[in-house]
């Protein structure tokens, strides 16, 4: 990820010198609820708004079970050209349910700031609650099963991601209104929870060569340019929900 000028203040982490086995005692599982957001496989078990892995400030190992995204890429993708949709991103092997797939990466900006880039196409808002259960897909166990207390509300500042100049993979996976993927906000590194990772996560068995997507999150009629204009996109995703527009 590309900062602007911004200290991100790291987070105290966990006291668990010989793993986080032990839930009750471990402060990042007590920020998940108690729960553990990974079985043993490193699969997400349930989406959640934020999912807090143990950090650099932690002192459990680095193979503790709460560290699967910041970890990185591990199934091998394809970026591949598609008429419709310009290029997409598919696996070359089956991926199983709740796997991590890769982060959003790119220049992080104030949202006053990301409505001025030119190039929209890349643009990613973040640090919203994840409350859409449509956005899930096939994975009925991964929904949000945690509503936000009053401490875990958004701040009111607003940011994007842009990873037209600055980004990897992540850029090209498109938008399916019956998505197969979905975006996790993950913190690990600092606390500000306006400022989340995105990580995104399968929703269900994808086989191999299926073309891997994840809802946009846009809603028709409300996406504006700087003047006030109502915008409006094309969705040629061929989904049988599809409306035709993705905003
Ligand atoms: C993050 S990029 C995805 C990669 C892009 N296809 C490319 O060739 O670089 C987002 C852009 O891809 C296109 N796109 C993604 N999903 C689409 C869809 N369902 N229908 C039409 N265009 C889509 C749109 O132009 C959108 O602004």
């Amino acid at each position: 990820m590309k900062y602007p000028d911004w200290c991100p203040t790291a987070p105290k982490g966990c006291d668990c010198i010989g793993g986080c086995l032990d839930s009750k005692k471990c402060s990042c599982m007590f920020n998940n609820g108690g729960k553990i957001p990974y079985n043993c496989n490193g699969a997400i078990v349930e989406a959640k708004p934020l999912v807090y892995e143990c950090g650099p400030s932690c002192k459990c190992p680095p193979s503790c079970y709460n560290k699967v995204s910041q970890h990185g890429m591990k199934i091998r993708l394809e970026i591949f050209k598609m008429k419709s949709r310009g290029w997409g991103v598919r696996s070359l092997t089956s991926i199983s349910s709740g796997s991590f797939i890769c982060e959003y990466i790119g220049e992080l900006l104030e949202d006053k700031e990301a409505e001025k880039r030119q190039n929209d196409e890349y643009l990613f808002d973040i640090g919203h609650n994840f409350s859409d259960c449509s956005l899930i897909g096939g994975l009925l166990a991964l929904k949000p099963v945690v509503q936000l207390s009053s401490s875990e509300v958004v701040e009111d500042e607003h940011f994007t991601i842009d990873a037209a100049q600055c980004g990897h993979v992540g850029r090209f996976i498109n938008h399916i209104c019956s998505p197969n993927l979905y975006a996790q906000n993950v913190l690990y590194d600092h606390e500000d929870k306006s400022k989340p990772h995105i990580m995104l996560f399968a929703a269900e068995n994808i086989p191999p060569l299926k073309e891997l997507t994840y809802h946009y999150n846009y809603f028709v009629n409300q996406v504006q340019d700087l003047n006030g204009n109502i915008k409006m996109k094309s969705c040629y995703c061929g989904a049988a929900e599809c409306t035709g527009r993705m905003y």
